[in-house]
C-alpha cells in the first residue's frame, strides 16, 4: 500500500540474468513490469556481457548473494507475483527454490531459460533436474519454449499432440499451469499452448517476419506476471501479456547489428488515445 496516496501498488520480482543490450533478462522485465503500470523489483543471478549480436561472457553470482536479494524483498517490500529467468546453475536453482518456499510466494511463473537465441548456454544442463525437481513444484505457471519443453520431458515435439503430451509431463513434475509458446514453430501463426492440468487453450497471434526476436520470451513471461500481480487470472494474465509481447514484436527496435530488440513501450502507445493534433 502506498501509505500517502491510499493505493495499493501491485508488486513484482524478477530473478534472472543481467543482459548488458537490455533486450532480455532484467532489463526486458523490469521495462515490462514498468510499463504495465507494475513495481519491478529485481534479484540477479548472473551478469551477462551481450548485446544484439550474441553472448560474450556470463559470470554468475554466488547462491547466497541471490538468496540474499530475494530475502531482502521479502521482508521488507513484498511482492505479489514473481519471474525467474535465467538460473544458470542448479545451485542457485535450490537457493531460489528454498527461498521462494521459505516466503511462501505462490504466485509464481518459471520460465526455463536455457539457450540464448545465439546459442550461448544459460542453464547448465546438470540443472534441468533441479528445476524439474525443486523448482516446478512451486509454480503457478512454466512457459517453456519448444526446445526448452523437449529438454525438460526428454521428449520430440513434432505436432499438437506433442504438445499436449509434453504440457500433461510438465505438469506431472507439479507446474499448475503450463505454456508451451510457439515463436519456434513454423506456419503463419505463433500460438501458444496453455494446459491447466485438465483443459487446454490455444492463443494465436499472427506471425511477424522480423529479426527483432531478442528477448520475446522474458518479456512475454514479465508480462504474464505482472498481470498476475495485478491479481488478473492466469487466462487474463496470459491474453494481455500475448497483446504485449504482439505490439513488442509488430514495432521492433532497430539497433545493433543482429538480432534487435523488442519495443517494449509499443503496448502503451497502441492503447493510448488519438491525438487531434
Ligand atoms: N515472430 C513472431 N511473431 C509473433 N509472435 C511471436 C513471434 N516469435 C515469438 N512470438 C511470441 O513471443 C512469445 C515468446 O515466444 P518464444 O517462443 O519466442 O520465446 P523464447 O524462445 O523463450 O524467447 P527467448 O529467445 O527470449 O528465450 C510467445 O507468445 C510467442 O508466441
Ligand atoms: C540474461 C538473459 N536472460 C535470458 C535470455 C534469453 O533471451 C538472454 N539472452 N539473456
Amino acid at each position: 500500500m502506498d501509505k500517502e496516496s491510499g493505493r495499493k501498488v501491485a508488486r513484482a520480482l524478477t530473478i534472472a540474468g543481467s543482459d548488458s543490450g537490455g533486450g532480455a533478462g532484467i532489463q526486458a522485465d523490469l521495462k515490462t513490469f514498468q510499463e504495465l503500470g507494475v513495481y519491478g523489483m529485481s534479484a540477479i543471478t548472473a551478469v551477462t556481457a551481450q548485446n544484439t549480436l550474441g553472448v560474450q561472457a556470463v559470470y554468475p553470482l554466488s547462491s547466497e548473494a541471490v538468496a540474499q536479494q530475494i530475502r531482502a524483498i521479502g521482508s521488507d517490500i513484498g511482492a505479489d507475483a514473481v519471474k525467474t529467468g535465467m538460473l544458470f546453475s542448479s545451485e542457485i536453482i535450490l537457493a531460489v527454490a528454498g527461498v521462494i518456499q521459505e516466503l511462501g510466494w505462490t504466485k509464481v511463473v518459471v520460465d526455463p531459460v536455457m539457450i540464448a537465441k545465439g546459442g550461448s548456454v544459460l542453464l547448465q544442463e546438470e540443472a534441468i533436474r533441479a528445476l524439474t525437481g525443486t523448482l516446478l513444484p512451486l509454480t503457478a505457471v512454466v512457459t517453456p519454449n519448444i526446445p526448452e519443453a523437449e529438454k525438460l520431458t526428454g521428449m520430440d515435439i513434432l505436432g499438437r499432440t506433442d504438445k499436449e503430451e509434453a504440457a500433461r509431463r510438465l505438469a506431472g513434475f507439479g507446474a499448475q499451469h503450463v505454456i508451451i509458446k510457439g515463436g519456434h514453430d513454423s506456419g503463419t501463426e505463433a500460438v501458444d499452448l496453455l494446459f491447466d492440468g485438465r483443459y487446454f487453450t490455444e492463443l494465436a497471434s499472427k506471425r511477424i517476419a522480423t529479426g527483432h526476436t531478442h528477448g520475446t520470451g522474458c518479456t512475454f513471461s514479465a508480462a504474464l506476471a505482472a498481470g498476475l500481480a495485478q491479481g488478473l487470472d492466469i487466462e487474463s494474465s496470459m491474453q494481455q501479456a500475448k497483446a504485449f509481447i504482439q505490439a513488442a514484436i509488430e514495432d521492433g527496435i532497430h539497433i545493433g547489428g543482429g538480432r534487435g530488440p523488442t519495443n517494449h513501450w509499443a503496448y502503451r502507445r497502441s492503447r493510448l488515445p488519438l491525438s487531434n493534433t
